[in-house]
């Protein structure tokens, strides 16, 4: 529901400001305002819905979650089991598999918004959010297509714009000089357009990984730079899924314990990822989870294509120039296209004036999950536990809860 259309203020600018022609609204949003339309902001909306409660979403992109249906590569499945990433009152369809591709859990983001009949406001772009102590508001401005601005005036401000809202581009010596195409993973469709070529993957998240190995499957010829330490663990562990076996094991035994049982049973099913240039950080790969949010790799056919020398692994980059890329080990190789899978950024800090709930140092909450949902003066963040769709799940029930709490008062 656009419950923004129930009362709505026009004002025109000063005549003598700069933006003379443009026309800006003000809009008293008697619901909370959410922004994002991606899985946490639908998830929050439908649960808010649930209450009774209706909201308002903004999205910057033309579509609902932009970063699924606009930011990845074709051949994108989940990773994680379906129970494991299905958003709140409505699972997936029994027909789905284990592990729903790209197209389908679109589809299931598509049927979720159309069951709770959200209707995200499109192409409004938040430029600021603030709080205003004299009237108790958030005033959030919005900039549009035609570079229109709209501020939306609300009690209650929640944000769902992501942990991966902006690309991470790393300066890297020397690679304005590279002669061939420089990309970050987020334009990566498919390695068909690289079929033959000699392609540098930067990072070995699971991102860098999985295009690494689409590559090679598309016959490019692909090599990992891998600057630090990565854990890599089986997708599944006799026929079940490594995050769920894990889920089920931390219920009974201590973190360390169970990546004491991980890293046995990887090293048994995948070898030594040492001998093959991929070190491991000192820290058990939940227990880093937990405290750093860096994503174990799942593997999903990558380790076999390095061991087969399918896929070549070089240290982190020293430089870059047009025809070579060096390495800090002294090693020089050519290279047709360079794939940038270095990661991604909240943007928060970029427009949330308030600096309590988010810090500005990396966009995040300043409390660590499951403290970090809930700030001040009606301020909500949704989906920057680190813990992926499950996370975001687990938010938007606390915030949709904290808020009916607040709802009846304040009607
Ligand atoms: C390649 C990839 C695969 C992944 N696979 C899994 C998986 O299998 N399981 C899992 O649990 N997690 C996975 N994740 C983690 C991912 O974070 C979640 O799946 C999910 O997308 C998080 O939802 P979100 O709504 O918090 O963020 P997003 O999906 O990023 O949605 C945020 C929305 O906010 C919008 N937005 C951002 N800034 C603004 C602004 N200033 N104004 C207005 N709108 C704005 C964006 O356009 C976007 O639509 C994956 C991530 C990536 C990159
Ligand atoms: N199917 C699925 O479920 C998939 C899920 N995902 C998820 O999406 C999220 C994002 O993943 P991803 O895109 O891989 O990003 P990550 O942040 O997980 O990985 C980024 C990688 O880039 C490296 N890196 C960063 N900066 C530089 C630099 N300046 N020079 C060299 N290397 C650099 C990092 O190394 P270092 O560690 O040294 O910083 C790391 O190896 C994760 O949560 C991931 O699990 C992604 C793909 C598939
Ligand atoms: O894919 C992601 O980014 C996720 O956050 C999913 C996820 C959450 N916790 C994990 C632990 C091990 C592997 C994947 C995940």
């Amino acid at each position: 529901m656009d419950c923004s259309k129930e009362v709505e203020g026009k004002r025109v600018h000063d005549p003598f400001n700069k933006s003379m022609a443009m026309v800006s609204k003000s809009v008293w949003v008697p619901c909370p305002v959410i922004i994002g339309a991606g899985p946490s902001g639908l998830a929050t909306a439908a649960c808010l819905k649930q209450r009774g409660i209706p909201s308002l979403i903004l999205e910057r992109a033309n579509c609902i979650a932009s970063l699924w249906q606009l930011k990845t590569y074709d051949r994108l499945r989940l990773h994680l089991p379906k129970q494991f990433c299905q958003l709140p009152f409505l699972p997936f369809p029994d027909s789905f598999p284990t592990y729903p591709t790209k197209k389908q859990f679109m589809a299931y983001l598509e049927s979720y918004k159309e069951h709770f009949g959200l209707e995200p406001v499109f192409n409004r772009t938040v430029v600021s959010a603030e709080f205003d102590h004299r009237c108790g508001v958030w005033r959030v401005k919005t900039s549009g297509l035609k570079e229109e601005e709209t501020e939306y005036v609300s009690r209650f401000l929640i944000v769902a714009t992501g942990e991966n809202a902006d690309e991470v581009v790393p300066k890297i010596d020397g690679m304005d000089d590279f002669g061939g195409p420089i990309l970050h993973s987020s334009s990566y469709k498919s390695g068909r357009l690289f079929r033959g070529k000699d392609v540098l993957v930067v990072g070995c998240g699971n991102s860098g990984m999985e295009v690494s190995l689409d590559l090679c499957n598309c016959d490019a010829r692909p090599s990992l730079a891998v600057r630090g330490s990565v854990h890599v663990l089986p997708h599944e562990i006799l026929g079940r899924s490594t995050f769920g076996l894990s889920m089920w094991l931390l219920k009974w035994f201590p973190v360390r314990l169970v990546d004491l049982f991980l890293l046995f049973v990887s090293r048994f099913m995948l070898g030594d990822t040492e001998k093959l240039g991929l070190h491991r950080p000192k820290i058990g790969p939940l227990e880093l989870k937990g405290r750093s949010g860096k994503t174990p790799v799942l593997d999903v056919g990558t380790l076999a294509k390095i061991r087969s020398g399918h896929i070549k692994v070089y240290p982190g980059i020293k430089r870059i120039s047009y025809h070579a890329t060096e390495f800090v080990d002294g090693t020089k190789e050519n290279f047709d296209a360079i794939i940038l899978a270095t990661g991604y950024k909240s943007n928060v800090p970029q427009w949330l004036k308030d600096k309590d709930l988010f810090s500005e140092k990396d966009g995040m909450p300043r409390e660590p999950f499951p403290n970090g949902w809930k700030g001040e003066s009606g301020l909500y963040a949704v989906g920057f536990t680190k813990r992926g769709l499950l996370g975001a799940s687990f938010d938007a029930k606390k915030i949709a809860e904290d808020i009916a709490l607040q709802w009846k008062v304040y009607q």
